[in-house]
């Protein structure tokens, strides 16, 4: 089999040119752009075929590919020596709002594996840290809430978020576009219920009792509490399209602790609206859960384009289960990599032979990149699935 064409690769030279101004004009990387310079509408209409012409956006559109495309959840981050470099002494959530840094670490995985998209380093509490709420990102632990949401007057806490909350985020999409180039950008935010349980639990839970405890007892608030958390996290994904990303995914990684039936009734009707609200942009919209193999057809009726499916269920049985009329994205446990180069190789077979009849296949692992993964089998694994998918 062929190989893949190689694409060109971000510049590597961060720091060098990001005073230039808005980034989504730009086709040329940082380094080839003299400061100052103006951008023109050629460059704009050139920047913008090269990235609807990627193999990722093409693949979300169920289009033709010169190879599967691959990006990984959770790519950057601490798998990478040159990410725990740069983030040392910054907290995590300071981090998400300095624009340089952000691009930087979103860069990182993308000049070192050669992934087909990169994601927006953030993390799914930061819209809510950005409306007030008090809360942090504990290291090993996860995201904890200060004063937990559990009746109708702690709904206080959770206002409307519009840009000027988040304005290191258009600064860092814009300044990301630039120094992608052809490498299209996913935009993302924790889906209603995932936030719900932050929020509710006050800090990561197995078994979601207190949040579950107001969707049974009272499904007046938690359906209000799903709302105002639904608006949220569209305003979040709208600043994110409207500075340049190129798809988004909602992330609903706890969804798979709910019956099929509970979620049609108590979730399912807030991820809609976020879709929803999104819908007019025209960026794919990718949904995603862990564990939501008995999710997969309500969570992709709520309005997606690209369904993620993690390693617990064949892509052949996932299609059976999402229908006629989206791509899937999917779904190496990420705990193979752990393994052999052969094993690793013979499991990423597996995946792309279960992907051979599917409308559209974005390769990924089936939860995030596991933080002590080794960086190398990322690399190869890229170059195996761009090698032995080239058509
Ligand atoms: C549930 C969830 C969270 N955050 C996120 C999810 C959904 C994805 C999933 O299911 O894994 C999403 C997320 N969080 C982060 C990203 C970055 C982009 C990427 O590379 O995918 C993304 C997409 C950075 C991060 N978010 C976090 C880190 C680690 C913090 C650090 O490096 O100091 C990173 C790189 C912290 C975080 N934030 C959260 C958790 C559970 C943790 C890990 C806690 C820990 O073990 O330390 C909440």
């Amino acid at each position: 089999m062929g190989r893949a064409t190689v694409r060109r690769e971000p510049s590597a030279g961060l720091f060098a040119g990001l005073s230039v101004g808005h980034a989504r004009l730009l086709v040329v990387s940082a380094n080839e752009s003299p400061a100052g310079q103006q951008p023109t509408a050629t460059s704009a209409a050139v920047k913008n075929d090269s990235v609807r012409d990627s193999a990722f956006l093409k693949a979300c559109r169920r289009e033709p590919v010169p190879h599967t495309p691959v990006w990984f959840m959770r790519q950057a981050g601490r798998s990478l020596p040159e990410y725990r470099k740069v983030r040392e002494g910054i907290p995590m959530l300071e981090s998400c709002t300095r624009p340089e840094l952000v691009t930087e670490i979103t860069l990182q995985p993308v000049r070192r594996h050669n992934v087909d998209a990169a994601i927006y380093f953030s993390d799914i509490v930061v819209p809510l840290k950005a409306i007030g709420v008090d809360l942090d990102i504990k290291p090993g632990v996860g995201p904890v809430v200060e004063k937990p949401i559990r009746t109708r007057a702690d709904l206080a806490q959770l206002r409307d978020l519009t840009p000027e909350d988040v304005p290191y985020i258009t600064e860092a999409v814009g300044l990301l576009t630039r120094e992608l180039g052809a490498t299209p950008l996913i935009g993302f935010a924790g889906a209603p219920f995932t936030l719900a349980s932050y929020l509710v639990e006050g800090g990561p839970s197995r078994t979601y009792e207190n949040a579950k405890a107001i969707m049974y007892g009272d499904p007046q608030l938690w359906a209000d509490l799903l709302d105002r958390l639904a608006d949220i996290t569209a305003a979040f994904l709208k600043v994110q399209i409207e500075a340049g990303a190129s798809a988004v995914q909602l992330f609903d990684s706890w969804a798979g602790a709910l019956a099929p039936v509970d979620y049609r009734r108590s979730v399912l009707p807030a991820s809609e609206k976020v879709f929803k609200a999104v819908e007019g942009y025209g960026v794919p919209r990718i949904h995603f859960g862990v564990g939501t193999g008995e999710l997969l057809t309500p969570m992709s009726e709520a309005g997606v384009d690209v369904m993620g499916v993690d390693w617990r269920v064949p892509l052949d049985e996932a299609a059976r289960r999402v229908g006629p009329g989206k791509a899937l994205q999917g779904n190496l446990d990420p705990t193979v990599l752990f393994a052999s180069t052969e094993a690793v190789e013979s499991k990423t077979r597996e995946v792309l032979d279960s992907a051979k009849g599917l409308e559209g296949h974005i390769f990924n692992l089936g939860h995030g990149v596991m933080p002590n993964t080794p960086p190398d089998a990322l690399t190869r694994l890229v170059e195996y699935v761009h090698t032995n998918t080239a058509r």
